[in-house]
């Protein structure tokens, strides 16, 4: 399957009615068992100061806006984590601006708390929720130099990073033109230097924000090239664009069910050894349809923090999603949020080795 040519998959995402329905087909009979997985956790969003502005983004807020987060502090981070804690929450999802400390006042937040930057202060966190909870971190913060991710490594089970889109053309256009971070060759190298450094990892694709098919079938192989060399990639995400009032994307048209349900399809068959998500909460009215399409995973779902990135799309409740999941025939397996295959010494920090090996 590796070998398959951009052509190919670029024809697959180009598929007519009866093409689709083979590829779901297809596609459906790739997965491993007739299970759908999804990761209890609580979202926290330490600051939604960034250094980018991505043209489709309502999370970033400017430091002088009222409803701007400079920094959660430490005693606030842990009162949340507590309290996913006793509702049996196992992800600690720690997702924020990129590179928010080039600001000076979440600089200046930051040394009141006695932090030299933005991954000293996560590190402790992720540390904290490991000594006090049963929670594992999975951080999403942005680009990382290699240096970053083995210091961020001993203390996550897993982390993110969306590839977004491998398209250099869109650094030009309203999606990524003030994003220095979205440069695709700044995001393949992180993704590649976890690979280096064995982290278990979950990336994806934005659909809508500008890119063409081809991209699209370019942006899924880059994917495929990593998973090759590193076998690191544990879940994509395939999310859908949506428009939101005020942001200066608002005009595009999100993403049609037929595209998205072929994206989700050929991500399917080209990963087969790796999870496919869909977010549940941003296709609340077709997301049976993307189970039938081979999607495997429903992502975090939180019981008690909404997404802060999409903060007008509520998650389904696990009653809902279990409902929707049987009615397929499938069932719900919660997953923690490193997979089930990367539970090893090879994969894992031995002090997240032995938290996971304690239960
Ligand atoms: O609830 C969300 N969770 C997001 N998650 C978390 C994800 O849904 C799950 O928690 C992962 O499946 C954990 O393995 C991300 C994780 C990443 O590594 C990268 C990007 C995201 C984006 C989101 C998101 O927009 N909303
Ligand atoms: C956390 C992730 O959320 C996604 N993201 C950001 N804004 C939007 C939007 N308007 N619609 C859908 N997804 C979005 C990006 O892919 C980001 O990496
Ligand atoms: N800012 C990071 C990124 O876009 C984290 C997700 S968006 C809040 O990669
Ligand atoms: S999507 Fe992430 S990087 Fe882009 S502006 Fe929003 S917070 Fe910043």
């Amino acid at each position: 399957m590796s070998k398959i040519s951009k052509e190919h998959v670029s024809s697959l995402l180009n598929g007519k009615c009866d093409d689709i329905i083979s590829l779901m087909a297809a596609a459906n009979s790739k997965r491993s068992n007739s299970t759908i997985t999804y990761s209890k956790n609580v979202f926290l969003p330490l600051t939604n100061i960034c250094r980018n502005e991505c043209g489709y983004c309502t999370f970033k807020k400017d430091k002088n806006d009222s409803d701007a987060t400079i920094l959660m502090k430490p005693t606030e981070v842990m009162k949340t984590m507590h309290r996913a804690d006793e509702y049996g929450c196992r992800e600690a999802l720690f997702t924020f601006g990129e590179h928010p400390d080039d600001v000076q006042q979440v600089k200046i937040a930051l040394e009141e708390l006695g932090f030299e930057s933005m991954l000293n202060y996560l590190h402790f966190l992720c540390e904290e929720t490991l000594n006090q909870t049963d929670l594992l971190p999975h951080s999403n913060p942005g680009i990382l130099k290699k240096s970053e991710l083995k210091f961020l490594r001993e203390v996550n089970a897993s982390m993110g990073l969306m590839l977004e889109t491998t398209s250099q053309r869109l650094m030009k256009t309203v999606a990524h033109e003030k994003s220095p971070g979205k440069d695709p060759k700044l995001r393949i190298e992180t993704i590649e230097n976890a690979g280096k450094l064995k982290i278990p990892f979950t990336t994806g694709l934005l659909i809508g924000i500008g890119e063409t098919v081809d991209e699209r079938a370019e942006s899924l192989l880059e994917i495929r090239k990593l998973h090759d060399k590193y076998g690191h990639i544990q879940e994509i995400i395939i999310q859908n664009f949506k428009s939101k009032p005020g942001i200066p994307m608002q005009d595009f048209k999100e993403p049609s069910l037929a595209e998205m349900v072929k994206m989700v399809a050929v991500t399917k068959m080209l990963f087969p050894d790796a999870g496919v998500q869909v977010p549940p909460n941003l296709n609340r009215d077709t997301t049976q349809i993307f189970v039938m399409a081979g999607a495997d995973d429903w992502g975090g779902v939180s019981p008690i923090t909404k997404d802060y990135v999409n903060p007008e799309a509520p998650w389904p409740e696990l009653d809902e999603l279990q409902m929707i999941t049987e009615e397929l025939g499938f069932q719900m397996d919660e997953r923690l949020p490193v997979y089930p295959k990367f539970l090893s010494e090879e994969f894992l920090s031995d002090k997240i080795f032995e938290k996971i090996g304690k239960e």
